[in-house]
């Protein structure tokens, strides 16, 4: 028998954007409805993207601190990865947090419906079974469902789109086989020894960091002239310049044209041409991952029928509090243009509940967003470089800051290397109180300092009583606080 059910709200994907919204509408009140045709909650984030792909870096960690024991004068055997006991750390990482959420959602009184969601231009929310189903199934959490039938449907008065995106294929080389995306690359069963990667965003550089310190020999192949072209340069170079130390191979202005098995069928060969030179080369690896970004869930055809506007990119555009182009309908996560980040979901999503629930929440601050890449060094970056700040925020008396990160002594006793530049300047209308604008790291636990900059470009606190934070000593932090103190024209254990 097949059923209606009514809500307030209902939310079609349970990832970051979904289950963020979910859980702050249910905390204001609201009876919400959550759909998801995946058989665990968590989305591409908790189960296939960000936590799977850090257990694995965490573990990538340790075998670079065994590495390295030596010159701290510790004597390790060389260290070998049981790969069944990996892959079952990773999983049960992933378990541990989707069924942490899964209690969280129940405890909300959140419904859970298992099923494929399409939303009608009525309102309406058609629900069939999920694609591993043949029922849709409901129930306070995806773990205790009853069948409810081959097709619910759902009447919302607010419908929230969340969901997400998938990895985006080459053009003429298909996944399958030792071609992989991100997903089938976090489930091999074995660690590659030759992989090629194409790709210079956070998923490429990641994989290749955590391969390289796992044993592999890593050739990143990237169409530009350095990885993250668009990210700030400065420390785009020292991250590459890192990763070319630790022995990943850097191909720049290279295009892969073709793949074909390996010789005796194991594994790939990858074809690509230089754009330096026009000529055409080849590599052998045991897998070529496709790191060139992720496809919004926008193209299906009952998205395509609503009226709400989509840009030629796939991307559903909304106003400033996430409500799209279509009344009582909201967007939120990778289907939005902006950043494809978790955290960003999580505030989009608080954002979307807090306006259906009639209060007055601010729009989310994308320049105020933290980026990270989970390399070793790990990348970091929040706000403008100086060149942003001054033609999109037209900001006046902008400058650079460069902290040299070697006078630091967890960087002295790490071994490590990167690099530290703050920008201040003068926002439009406050030309006489000097602000961070943006702060870009290259560091060991540059993901934890990020943070700090994050509340201080946030909260615009002037340059002069941010430089006044006391950062204890020795940490890493203390990096930031002496490149503040210099941005001031005061600087301590520098120049
Ligand atoms: C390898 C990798 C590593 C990453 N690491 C990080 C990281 O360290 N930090 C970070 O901030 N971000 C990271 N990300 C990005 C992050 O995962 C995404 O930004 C985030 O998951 C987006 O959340 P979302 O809710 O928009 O979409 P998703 O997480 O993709 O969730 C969408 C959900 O909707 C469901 N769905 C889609 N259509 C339907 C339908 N019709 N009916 C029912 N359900 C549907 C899907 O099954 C899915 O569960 C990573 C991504 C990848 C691929
Ligand atoms: N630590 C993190 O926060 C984290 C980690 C992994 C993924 N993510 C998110 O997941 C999403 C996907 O990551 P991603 O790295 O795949 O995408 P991305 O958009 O971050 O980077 C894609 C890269 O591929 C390159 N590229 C695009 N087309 C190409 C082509 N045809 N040939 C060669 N290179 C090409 C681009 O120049 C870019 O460097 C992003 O939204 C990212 O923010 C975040």
């Amino acid at each position: 028998m097949n059923s209606t059910l009514q809500t307030d709200v209902a939310i079609i994907g349970a990832g970051p954007g979904g289950y963020a919204t979910a859980l702050r509408a249910a905390e204001l009140g609201k009876s919400v409805t959550l759909i998801e045709r995946d058989a665990h909650v968590g989305g591409t984030c908790l189960l296939r993207g960000c936590i799977p792909s850090k257990a694995l870096i965490s573990a990538a960690h340790t075998m670079d601190a065994m590495n390295h024991a030596a010159t701290m004068g510790i004597q390790v055997t060389a260290p070998s990865v049981d790969e069944a006991k990996l892959a079952q750390y990773r999983e049960q990482t992933v378990t541990t947090m989707t069924s942490g959420l899964a209690e969280l959602l129940a405890a909300r009184h959140i419904q859970m419906v298992h099923g494929q969601a399409a939303l009608q231009s009525d309102g309406t929310i058609l629900v069939t079974p999920a694609p591993d189903a043949t029922q849709v199934r409901v129930g306070q959490s995806l773990d205790a469902l009853h069948d409810a039938g081959t097709q619910v449907t759902i009447q919302a008065t607010d419908t929230v789109l969340a969901t997400g995106g998938r990895p985006r294929p080459l053009p003429n080389v298909p996944f399958g086989g030792a071609v992989l995306d991100s997903t089938a690359a976090l489930g091999l069963e074995h660690l590659p020894k030759r992989a090629a990667i194409v790709g210079a965003g956070s998923v490429a550089l990641e994989f290749a960091s955590m391969w390289r310190s796992m044993g592999a020999e890593v050739t990143l192949l990237v169409r530009h002239d350095t990885p993250l072209s668009h990210a700030h340069h400065r420390s785009a170079v020292v991250l590459t310049r890192e990763l070319k130390r630790r022995g990943i191979k850097i191909v720049a202005h290279s295009q892969v044209t073709e793949t074909t098995p390996g010789e005796s069928g194991e594994g790939v060969h990858v074809t690509y041409t230089s754009s330096l030179d026009n000529e055409t080369y080849g590599i052998d690896a045991d897998v070529l991952l496709v790191a060139i970004g992720r496809d919004p869930n926008t193209d299906m055809p009952w998205m395509q029928d609503l009226d709400i506007d989509i840009t030629d990119a796939g991307l559903i555009v909304t106003d400033d509090l996430g409500q799209t182009s279509m009344p009582h309908v909201w967007a939120v996560g990778d289907i939005t243009p902006g950043h494809g980040l978790a955290h960003r979901a999580f505030e989009q999503g608080i954002t979307i509940a807090e306006a259906i629930a009639g209060l007055n929440p601010k729009p989310v601050d994308e320049r105020t967003i933290p980026s990270v890449i989970f390399t070793t060094p790990e990348f970091a970056s929040v706000g403008r470089t100086v060149q942003e700040a001054q033609t999109i925020d037209g900001c006046t008396d902008v400058t650079e800051t460069l902290y040299p990160v070697m006078g630091n002594a967890r960087m002295v006793m790490e071994r490590a290397n990167g690099s530290m530049a703050v920008v201040t300047g003068c926002r439009p209308g406050h030309p006489d109180q000097r602000e961070v604008l943006g702060v870009h790291i290259v560091a060991p636990m540059a993901s934890e300092l990020i943070g700090q900059a994050e509340h201080v470009l946030g909260a615009h606190t002037p340059l002069s009583d941010a430089a006044r934070l006391i950062e204890p000593h020795p940490t890493f932090s203390e990096m930031f606080g002496e490149a503040l103190l210099k941005a001031d024209g005061r600087p301590f254990n520098t120049l």
